[in-house]
C-alpha cells in the first residue's frame, strides 16, 4: 500500500530537471537515457512533464556523489544504501542522488540499473514514499526487473494519482 509524506507535493504540473555530473559506469548517453526514461514513468500516469536544463537551479538536481556530499546523508560505500531523494520542497526539495560507490549499469544485472533506481528515487521526488508492497517501485529494496519492459505497478499508480 503505497505512502505519501504528509501531502507534500508540487503546486505546479511542469517541473525541471538537471544532470549535474556523471557516474564513469556508464555513457554519459546512457545516463541522459536512464534519468529520461525514468521521468517518463511518473509522466505517462500524470500530468507532470519534465523539462531538463542545463545550467541554474532545477526543480529536481540529479547529482553523483560518494560518503560526505554536502547533506546530512552521507553515502556508505559499495552497497548498502544506492541513493535518496527529498521530497517536494524549495531548495533541496526534490534533489535525487546517487551512491557514486555503486556500480550503475544501463540494462545488465551486474550491477544496480540506474533506471530503476532512479525511478524509485524520482517517486520521492514527487511525493511518494515508501510501499510495504514488495511488488512496488517505492518498496525500499532493489530488486531487479528488465528496463525495456518495466511497467509501473499499480500500488505506485495509485499512490502517485492520489497525489496528482
Ligand atoms: C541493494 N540495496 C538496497 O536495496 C538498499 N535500499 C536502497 O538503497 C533504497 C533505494 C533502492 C530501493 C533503489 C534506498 N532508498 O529508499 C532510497 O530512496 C537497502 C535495502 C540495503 C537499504
Ligand atoms: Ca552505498
Ligand atoms: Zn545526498
Ligand atoms: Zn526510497
Amino acid at each position: 500500500r503505497f505512502a505519501t509524506f504528509d501531502g507534500y507535493k508540487w503546486d505546479k504540473n511542469s517541473l525541471t530537471y538537471r544532470i549535474e555530473n556523471y557516474t564513469p559506469d556508464m555513457s554519459t548517453a546512457e545516463v541522459d537515457d536512464s534519468i529520461d526514461k525514468a521521468l517518463q514513468v511518473w509522466a505517462r500516469v500524470t500530468p507532470l512533464r519534465f523539462t531538463r536544463i542545463y545550467s541554474g537551479t532545477a526543480d529536481i538536481m540529479v547529482s553523483f556523489g560518494r560518503q560526505e556530499h554536502g547533506d546530512f546523508y552521507p553515502f556508505d560505500g559499495p552497497d548498502g544504501i544506492l541513493a535518496h531523494a527529498f521530497p517536494p520542497s524549495p531548495g533541496i526539495g526534490g534533489d535525487a542522488h546517487f551512491d557514486e560507490d555503486e556500480t550503475f549499469t544501463f540494462r545488465s544485472d551486474r550491477g544496480y540499473v540506474l533506471f530503476l533506481v532512479a525511478a524509485h528515487e524520482f517517486g520521492h521526488s514527487l511525493g511518494l514514499s515508501h510501499s510495504d508492497d514488495p511488488g512496488a517501485l517505492m518498496y525500499p529494496v532493489y530488486s531487479y526487473s528488465n528496463p525495456d519492459t518495466f511497467v509501473l505497478p499499480r500500488d505506485d499508480v495509485n499512490g502517485i494519482q492520489h497525489l496528482y
